[in-house]
């Protein structure tokens, strides 16, 4: 095909993708999403912005595959996201996706270690959780975050911004095609931020991972390479 070239290159794509919401025939419907399109390459750091209310959130939903577009294409390295069943996308989103949310305290599992929650994509798609390797990439990580000899404690051990660290190191284990962060320093002091900013930078600098990141801090957003603003559901 004609767009080989385009696809190998970018971790993300969106076509056109749209995302209404309401009730059909009431004639009342919310366009959170309209018509946007962009083509996000691999080994970039790309920060979301806009105004609240502005279609942040839905663009990362639907990029992720967390919530299906009314219409229009998402392509995850090439893949259309769309044209997978639930269990296809739920693996996809398992195995090539890494997610850091906004608050630390929904990002980790509070009954598992440091250690564990680390490595749990891993262990979700089959990996045994006392293997060397996995061991060793769940170390490996933390000791990336700055968390090295950490890993045995619970989260409820860590500090806000610590916790973040260990979302990211999460975030990463997969070596996924694109990791989406929502509002990942929101909760969180200058100093922790900053942190938890440089380790998405180091990602795509080191290890020319891809980052999507929504904030409403334009500090937040000078971390990235390209800033994309939302108004209206548009890309501005
Ligand atoms: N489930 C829904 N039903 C109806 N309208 C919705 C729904 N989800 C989002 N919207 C509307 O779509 C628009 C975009 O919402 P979205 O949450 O994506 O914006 P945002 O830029 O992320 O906002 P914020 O910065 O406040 O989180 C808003 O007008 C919102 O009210």
């Amino acid at each position: 095909m004609g767009t080989s070239t385009a696809v190998r290159t970018a971790a993300l794509e969106l076509e056109s993708v749209s995302r209404r919401h309401g009730r059909r025939g009431s004639g009342r419907e919310a366009v959170a999403l309209d018509a946007v399109s962009c083509v996000i390459p691999v080994g970039s750091f790309t920060a979301v912005v806009g105004p609240s209310g502005s279609g942040k959130s839905t663009f990362l939903q639907c990029a992720a595959g967390l919530d299906r577009p009314s219409s229009g294409t998402v392509r995850i390295a090439g893949t259309d996201l769309g044209t997978l069943s639930e269990a296809a996308l739920t693996r996809l989103r398992r195995d090539r996706i890494g997610f850091v949310f906004q608050s630390h305290a929904l990002n980790l599992v509070a009954s598992l270690s440091i250690e564990e929650n680390v490595v749990l994509p891993l262990v979700l798609a089959g990996a045994d959780p006392g293997a060397a390797d996995v061991l060793d990439r769940g170390r490996l990580l933390l000791e990336r975050v700055g968390l090295s000899g950490r890993g045995g404690g619970g989260p409820a051990t860590l500090s806000g911004g610590e916790q973040q660290r260990v979302a990211v190191a999460r975030a990463l284990v997969t070596e996924p095609d694109v990791l989406f962060a929502d509002e990942p320093t929101a909760s969180l002091d200058p100093e922790s931020a900053a942190l938890v900013l440089g380790l998405l930078r180091e990602a795509v600098r080191l290890d020319g991972r891809t980052v999507v990141m929504v904030t409403h801090d334009p500090v937040a957003a000078s971390w990235a390479d390209t800033v994309m603003t939302m108004d209206g559901g548009r890309l501005r």
